[in-house]
């Protein structure tokens, strides 16, 4: 079945009201939205129609483009490679890159001690199981599993994980698809998705996402926004598209509806 807008009506009506407001913010999710899982996690680049589409919409009028993403800000800038003037959200919104002036992130010392102590318990962790791997990031770390051959095995290690972060005072805990994460600072994509509204100040908003995280986005949309969910799993977006492969034309569709 295609998931084309085409050949939803109600997604291709939804662009339509969305794209006949002076300003849009068009916020999209990276893994599994706008890039492809992959399993090396550094390998992963958005889908080539979706970077086409992303770049012909940053010049659209009105447009503003935001990645809100899990990945750490410097690495979300270099894989995602974003449009100038592209609005970032990185570590789940513990980063923020809003314009030339935004604060980098600064832990306090009881976070740097967090921090240190969860890479040690998913360093730990990731020693049992061949393929697990620790990404360590700004704000805390993520066990990844998509290496581990066993299912089993894989579900056993994040078990594991979420058993030995439950210890470490100051982690929080988020899911995600063949990973467990823990950062230091609490934030959520929809407080960041907030944010970004309260910055650019937009008729409506777009905000595509493929991941549990992506729920607290879609949760706080509003109005004629419009939510899409990239591939299988409940979701409280209105629409729902294939898989990262299909968001192109999205995209392509809202610009053409701008024009
Ligand atoms: O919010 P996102 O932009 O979707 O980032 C969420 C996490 O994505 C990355 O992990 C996921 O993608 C990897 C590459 O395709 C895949 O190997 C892994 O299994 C997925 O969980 C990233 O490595 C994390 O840091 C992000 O938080």
């Amino acid at each position: 079945m295609s998931t084309e807008p085409s050949a939803d009506p109600q997604l291709s009506a939804a662009l339509e009201r969305l794209a006949s407001y002076e300003t849009v913010l068009v916020a999209l999710d990276f893994d599994g939205c706008v890039a492809e899982l992959v399993s090396e996690a550094d390998a992963a680049r958005p889908v080539p129609a979706n970077a086409a589409a992303i770049e012909q919409l940053a010049q659209a009028r009105g447009v503003t483009l935001a990645y809100v993403s899990g990945r750490p800000l410097e690495t979300l800038r270099r894989l995602a490679s974003p449009p100038e003037g592209t609005l970032l959200i990185g570590s789940h919104g513990a980063e923020r890159y809003l314009g030339p002036d935004s604060p980098g992130l600064v832990l306090s010392a009881q976070e740097e001690i967090a921090r240190t102590a969860i890479i040690e318990a998913l360093e730990q962790v990731a020693t049992t199981a061949e393929g697990a791997w620790v990404e360590h990031k700004p704000a805390g770390a993520a066990l990844h599993v998509r290496r581990v051959e066993d299912p089993e095995v894989a579900q056993k290690v994040l078990e594991e994980a979420r058993t030995a972060l439950a210890m470490v005072d100051g982690a929080h805990v988020k899911e995600g698809k063949a990973v467990v994460e823990s950062v230091v600072v609490l934030s959520t994509k929809g407080e960041a998705l907030t944010d970004l509204r309260s910055h650019v100040r937009p008729g409506a908003v777009l905000f595509a996402g493929d991941d549990v995280t992506d729920e607290h986005g879609f949760a706080v949309l509003e109005g004629d926004d419009v939510g899409i969910k990239v591939g299988s799993g409940s979701t409280a977006a209105g629409h729902r598209i294939g898989a990262p492969a299909d968001l192109a034309d999205v995209l392509e569709t809202l610009r053409r509806f701008r024009s």
